[in-house]
C-alpha cells in the first residue's frame, strides 16, 4: 500500500474470512472473492466465552494451525476508503477484544484466478491464546458446540453456517474436519430432542 494511495483514496485492504466472517462480515466492503490460504489448516480449537459460549460454558470457534501442505478456504473482502478504519475498528472489537485473535498478513488465493495471489489481513488465535482448548475428538467438539450459546447466538448456529458455506461456495473442498463435528453435534441435538 502506497502512500499516495492512501492518499487519492485509491488503497484497499482485503480481509480473510473462516470461520463467522465468511457468512457474517457485518462491515461494508467493496466486494468479496471466494478463495484460500496456504499453510494452515482450520480447526474447532479456540474457545469463545462471549460470542458463543460463557466463562462456565465456553464454545468453541475455529482459528488456523499452522500446517505446511494444508489449505483453508473462506472469503476476502476488498476494504477501500472509509470502510478500511470502520471494519478494522469493528473487528478490533468483536475480534480481537471479544475474541482474542490476533492479525497476521497472508497470501490469498482466489478461486479461478491464476493471477499472483494478494496479501490479506488474517484473524488468527494462536495456542498461547488463554482461551485456547486445543483438540479433542469431533464427538467431543460436537457435544460442547451443541450445548453452548453467548451473547450473539447459540455456538450450533456458528457450525451449522460455515458447514453451509462450505458446502454451497467450495463444493470441491472436502473439509472432513468441519463435516465430522456437524455430523456429531447433529446427533448430539437428535438424542437431546428425543429425550424432551
Ligand atoms: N477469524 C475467523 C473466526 C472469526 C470468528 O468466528 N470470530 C468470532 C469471535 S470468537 C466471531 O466473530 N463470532 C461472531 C459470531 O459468532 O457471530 C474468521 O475469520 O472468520
Amino acid at each position: 500500500m502506497k502512500p499516495q494511495d492512501i492518499v487519492s483514496g485509491k488503497a484497499s485492504l482485503w480481509i480473510f474470512g473462516y470461520g463467522s466472517l465468511v457468512w457474517k462480515p457485518d462491515f461494508k466492503y467493496k466486494r468479496s472473492k471466494v478463495g484460500y490460504i496456504q499453510g494452515y489448516k482450520r480447526r474447532f480449537w479456540h474457545g469463545d466465552n462471549f460470542h458463543r459460549g460463557n466463562d462456565e460454558l465456553p464454545g468453541r470457534v475455529v482459528t488456523l494451525i499452522e500446517e505446511d501442505d494444508a489449505s483453508t478456504w473462506g472469503v476476502a473482502f476488498e476494504v477501500t476508503g472509509s470502510q478500511m478504519e470502520e471494519s478494522l475498528s469493528y473487528l478490533n472489537v468483536r475480534e480481537t477484544a471479544c475474541g482474542g485473535y490476533i492479525t497476521r498478513l497472508m497470501d490469498f488465493f482466489p478461486d479461478g484466478e491464476s493471477h499472483a495471489p494478494v496479501q490479506a489481513l488474517v484473524y488468527i488465535a494462536t495456542s498461547d491464546n488463554p482461551r485456547y482448548l486445543g483438540p479433542a475428538s469431533p464427538e467431543e467438539i460436537g457435544a460442547q458446540i451443541a450445548v453452548s450459546r453467548g451473547k450473539t447466538g447459540h455456538n450450533l448456529e456458528y457450525l451449522l453456517r460455515l458447514a453451509e458455506f462450505m458446502r454451497s461456495s467450495c463444493p470441491h473442498v472436502e473439509d472432513h474436519h468441519l463435516f465430522a463435528i456437524e455430523a456429531a453435534a447433529l446427533t448430539v441435538v437428535s438424542y437431546l430432542l428425543a429425550a424432551q
